[in-house]
């Protein structure tokens, strides 16, 4: 048990140290696409999926109900099971995000691929229909990158081969971008007011 947890703080603090610009960088796209309308889309599997919803439901609803600001455009490829289901059935596992891209993706958007190795095969065709259709992308990975390091515009290579850990990290990443896009919105709220966001949840 120490040696689990110790192990996730020195990764953690490696991630500070070796991971801050490209968090800021991702950041920057994600803030660029909400502002000019686009949306967030979210693809991983298995603990990744959970990440992937996660993500989403803060960016939608709230992070921390300190601050209230308008729901953003965010959706995880991960939660569909007719969808899934229909689509593996019938196509294959490989291509349940990739169709999902394709249907919903428009230029602006972001897909946000999340992956331990980098190399699943549902994440990596995903991002390349992504780029086809003029998406931009962020890949949260391990050290490695794996595939999606070529394919990504920002990737976030978590400092660990261990793939707890790189996915403790993954979620500490995922508060940080709705984190940083919140204290975008404050710094930018002129601009916020003249697209016609409300403030205030109804509490
Ligand atoms: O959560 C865990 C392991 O901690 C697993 O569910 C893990 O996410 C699955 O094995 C995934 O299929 C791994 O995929 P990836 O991270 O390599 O893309
Ligand atoms: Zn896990």
């Amino acid at each position: 048990m120490r040696q689990h947890v110790l192990g996730s703080i020195d990764v953690k603090q490696r991630l500070l140290v070796e991971c801050e610009r490209e968090i800021q960088q991702a950041a920057g796209l994600l803030s660029q696409a909400l502002r000019s309308g686009g949306k967030v889309l979210l693809c991983g599997n298995g603990g990744s999926a959970a990440d992937c919803q996660h993500l989403a439901a803060e960016f939608v609803s709230a992070l921390s109900h300190d601050f209230e600001r308008p729901g953003l455009a965010a959706i995880a490829l991960t939660t569909d099971t007719s969808l899934i289901t229909a689509h593996a059935n019938d196509f294959g596992f490989s291509h349940i995000f990739e169709r999902q891209v394709q249907a919903l993706g428009r230029p602006g958007d972001v897909l946000i691929g999340i992956s331990t190795s980098g190399e699943s095969e549902n994440v990596v065709r995903a991002f390349r229909c992504a780029r086809l259709q003029g998406l931009r992308t962020v890949a949260l990975t391990g050290s490695g990158g794996g595939r999606l390091l070529a394919l990504g515009d920002v990737c976030v290579r978590v400092p660990s081969t261990n793939v707890q850990h790189v996915q403790e990290c993954h979620i500490t990443i995922a508060h940080l971008l709705c984190m940083l896009v919140e204290s975008g919105l404050v710094v930018a709220q002129p601009v916020a007011a003249a697209a016609g966001w409300g403030v205030g949840h109804g509490k």
